[in-house]
């Protein structure tokens, strides 16, 4: 049977001189995920996809893709590919011309993908005979995934897919990503667009300075007994203020953007039990809830909570976890 594990990763160090770009991080990804990677400036994602790349090795740790312990050599472990700091492309070719060198590259025997397909799959076949030093950012950044799916990869590693997408390049990409996975294959991407990793990732690893401070499934983060900012709209804002100030365990934000921008919201915050109280309450007074969201997705304030930068003049640095939030055994 074939390994449920894509990724195994254990005590994974990476330093570059004094800089400690990853320290005794564990990574377990499942086949057949989307697996999100997030994480401030310089939290070391990048680095830590470029080891499943085989662009660079750790110095110290283990690391396990597609259930072949990773070696010493600079080289893409089989079945892996993707990129980091963007694609890599020849400008003065064409869209076919740079899949085409890229597919030359192939040792013989090889699994490749079709030049025309993977085109297609991206939606740039209608481009595929313009040079690439005339496309935008979108466009080379889905030129990267096709020349990425040139290989059939089982692992898919991407950082940033989807900088510089316009919304019908995004819904391309995630239609291909979403393609991949139902048919067996594992991505693992970095993204800084919570939305994204919200509408695409079933799991995912937070890092901080290099370390990571949660790594899971999305839903939980929404853990019921967390604190989160909601906004309310109702066809009554003041009636509905009143209640929501009556209602034990809800927090009434008053000086919140929503309410400065003069929009007709009422901004509180609430543990999901509280919430579940004013909700029933509001509509037992008759007042119609037009809409409810939480003011940043759970994602959103995980990452904020669980990275946040030192204050100044602070010696202990806040973002170190006390408690490490790795999901155990997974
Ligand atoms: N080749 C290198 N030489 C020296 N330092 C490096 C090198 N690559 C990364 N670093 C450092 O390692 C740390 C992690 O960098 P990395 O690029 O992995 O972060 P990141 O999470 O991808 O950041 P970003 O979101 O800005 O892309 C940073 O402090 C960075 O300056």
């Amino acid at each position: 049977m074939e390994n449920a594990v894509a990724v195994r990763g254990l005590g994974i160090t990476k330093t570059f001189g004094d800089i400690v770009a990853l320290d005794q991080v564990d990574l377990n990804v499942a086949r057949g995920r989307i697996h999100g990677l997030v994480g401030p400036n310089g939290a070391g994602k990048t680095t830590l996809l470029g080891l499943l790349l085989g662009l660079a090795v750790a110095d110290s740790g283990s690391l396990e893709i597609l259930g072949d312990p990773v070696g010493r050599t600079l080289a893409a472990p089989d079945g892996v590919s993707g990129f980091v700091d963007g694609p890599g492309l020849y400008p003065t070719l064409t869209a076919k011309q740079n899949l085409a060198a890229l597919a030359g590259l192939r040792p013989r025997g090889a699994r490749t993908a079709g030049i025309g397909e993977v085109l297609e799959e991206v939606g740039l076949a209608m481009v595929a005979d313009d040079k690439v030093r005339g496309f935008s950012l979108g466009m080379r950044q889905r030129l990267g995934l096709a020349a990425a799916l040139l290989t059939r990869p089982r692992l898919l590693v991407l950082d940033e897919p989807a900088n510089g997408l316009d919304p019908s390049g995004k819904k391309q990409v995630h239609g291909v990503l979403n393609r991949l996975v139902a048919d067996g294959a594992t991505v693992i991407l970095s993204s800084h667009r919570m939305d994204d990793l919200e509408a695409l990732c079933s799991e995912v690893t937070i890092l901080a300075t290099g370390r990571v401070v949660f790594s899971g499934p999305l839903n939980k983060l929404s853990a019921e007994d967390r604190e989160l900012d909601y906004r309310l709209r109702t066809s009554d804002p003041e009636a509905a203020r009143k209640v929501a100030r009556e209602t034990p365990g809800v927090e009434v934000i008053e000086g919140s953007d929503a309410v400065a921008r003069g929009d007709d919201l009422l901004v509180f915050r609430a543990q999901v039990a509280a919430l579940d109280a004013l909700i029933a309450r509001v509509v037992r007074a008759d007042i119609a809830v037009r809409e409810l969201a939480p003011v940043v997705s759970p994602l959103e304030a995980a990452f904020l909570a669980l990275t946040e930068q030192p204050a100044e003049g602070q010696s202990e640095p806040s973002h170190r976890p006390k408690h490490n939030l790795q999901e155990a055994g997974r």
